[in-house]
């Protein structure tokens, strides 16, 4: 899935122009492209109507002109259009041209701020969204505004094309009028807005359309990357014949506490499922009784446990063996925030020199302490949500959310680990490598547990020797796979992530592993 950034976009139509493919036949291929699928979506979704009303609305610049292209060719397929120019005439010539070409055919133009034109919008079926494109940047002013407000409060469907006017291609930044779309036309390929929550929830549904631009004059270092299935099983070399337990990995889980031995146990599940050779739990001694029954396969690694429930002040130390013959370690899920545990965390970013995972917990103990960070010798994986990543920033989640992929960005700049940002779209960032956006997953694994289990597929996969970064990525795909199948399987409401297990089994069946 190719997803580009406007900048990138300028550059491969730069190199399609020089290549020979001038900017007034993209844009004409745009505009044609885009009226070809809006009619098919018309013709399927409203067979008795023949001919459908649409508005327009056009803004001063290249999206403005892809909306000219698009009223010619939906005026001669029989279609009642209407224009609004919404910021007067536009700027760019071939925008200027489309203009021209609509002047002696029946198709009325009107200026935004007209009587008539709200009236027009009102009893349209479709309204078209051809105010602000790739070339939108800061605040819309008030034209854009005005235009999105009428498209918004309007009866009928809302085709965006690019990018929904008001909403940021690369940041995701929303402006608070920005246009809310039924459906989002992006033009060659998709923008990180498309993707990125929550700018992604203003694009409704997505259409990809092929604007003639060759693959050649695509960026060979994008700066996002989409995960796919194919990436995922290339990463994940097939397990040889030959090979024993010590082949495969070892992680030492450091989690649970009294009130959440479940956290650990999922975790420490995840990680037996993607294959792990070995998994070695240390949990507060009473859990080992609770654990064990329903997790046969792990090793077990007593600690002394303190009033709270959680591991008690000086534990640590007896960590030290096993993590010296780990190849990774996940520390945090549901292992508490007092002393002991925070002890455990500050022992293993000292002494760890495997990977080193750090959820939950780990994370909560270490917004208090953000510096524990410097200096840390294991390479580090941190999967926070947006609240724990908001704790460890010091702001508030929902600036965090507005901001995810600068935050992102800045943190790994501070801090050169893996980071990987949970949500509807998962996003990975590692020092070095594109962005990574995750298209698996679904809302029925918003559920406690969730993360616990992410936590152990990862960790497992960073045992058996994968890099942070691919054992991020892979790892948030396979979850999100297994999340879609059981999604199928049991409902979004109902499924569990103990349910998902299954699914992560059945995954690899299908992929031969
Ligand atoms: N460059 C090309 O060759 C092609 C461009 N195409 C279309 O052109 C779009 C990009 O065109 P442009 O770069 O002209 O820009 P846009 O059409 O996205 O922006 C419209 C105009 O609004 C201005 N503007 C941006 N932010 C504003 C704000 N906050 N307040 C007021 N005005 C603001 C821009 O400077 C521009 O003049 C793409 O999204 C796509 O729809 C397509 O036709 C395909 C080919
Ligand atoms: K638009």
């Amino acid at each position: 899935m190719r997803v580009y950034t406007c900048d990138e976009m300028r550059q491969i139509e730069q190199r399609a122009d020089a290549g020979g493919l001038s900017y007034r036949q993209m844009m004409e291929n745009a505009g044609w492209r885009a009226t070809a699928i809006l009619l098919h979506w018309w013709r399927q979704s409203h067979p008795a109507q023949p001919v459908m009303r649409v508005a327009i609305f056009c803004g001063k610049g290249g999206n403005g002109g892809d909306g000219l292209v698009m009223a010619r060719h939906l005026s001669a397929a029989g279609m009642a259009v209407v224009v609004v120019l919404c910021q007067g005439q536009p700027v760019p010539a071939h925008s200027a041209a489309n203009l021209q070409l609509l002047r002696g055919r029946s198709i009325p133009i009107y200026q935004l701020g007209e009587a008539a034109v709200d009236q027009l919008a009102a009893e349209a079926d479709v309204l078209i969204d051809a105010v602000y494109g790739t070339g939108f940047h800061g605040e819309m002013d008030d034209r854009g505004r005005q235009a999105a407000a009428l498209m918004n409060s309007a009866p009928g469907t809302v085709w965006a094309v690019d990018v929904p006017s008001g909403v940021a291609g690369d940041s995701g930044h929303i402006d608070p009028g920005a246009v809310q779309a039924n459906f989002t036309v992006a033009l060659h390929s998709y923008k990180p807005a498309h993707l990125v929550y929550p700018a992604a929830g203003h694009s409704g549904q997505l259409v990809l359309a092929d604007i003639g631009i060759p693959a050649s004059c695509d960026p060979v270092q994008p700066a996002f990357h989409v995960t796919d299935a194919q990436q995922v099983f290339t990463a994940l070399p097939p397990r040889q014949q030959d090979t024993h337990k010590g082949d495969f990995g070892k992680l030492l889980a450091v989690v649970s506490s009294g009130d959440m031995p479940g956290a650990g146990q999922i975790c420490t599940a995840g990680a037996l499922r993607v294959g792990t050779g070995l998994v070695r739990v240390a949990i507060p001694r009473p859990l080992v009784a609770q654990y064990a029954p329903h997790l046969p396969e792990a090793v077990y690694l007593p600690l002394p446990q303190s009033e709270d429930g959680s591991a008690a002040p000086g534990a640590a130390p007896v960590l030290e063996k096993a993590l010296a013959d780990s190849t990774a370690c996940v520390v945090g899920c549901g292992m508490g925030t007092g002393q002991g545990p925070a002890q455990l965390l500050q022992y293993l970013l000292q002494h760890a020199a495997c990977p080193l995972l750090l959820d939950a917990d780990a994370l909560g103990i270490l917004s208090q302490s953000p510096d524990w960070l410097n200096g840390v010798k294991a390479p580090l994986v941190l999967t926070p949500h947006p609240g724990e990543m908001a704790r460890l920033l010091g702001i508030s989640t929902g600036q965090l959310v507005a901001n995810k992929l600068q935050y992102g960005r800045q943190f790994i700049e501070k801090y050169p680990v893996t980071l990987v940002l949970k949500g509807a779209h998962t996003l990975v960032f590692s020092p070095g490598c594109p962005v990574v956006i995750n298209p698996t997953g679904n809302p029925g694994m918003s559920k406690a547990g969730s993360g616990d289990l992410l936590s152990g597929i990862i960790g497992g996969l960073l045992a058996q020797g994968l890099s942070p970064y691919l054992a991020a990525v892979c790892g948030v795909w396979l979850h999100g796979a297994a999340g879609d199948r059981c999604a199928a399987r049991l409902s979004q409401t109902a499924m569990l992530p103990t349910d998902m297990q299954k699914d992560l089994s059945d995954l690899f069946l299908a992929h031969h592993r």
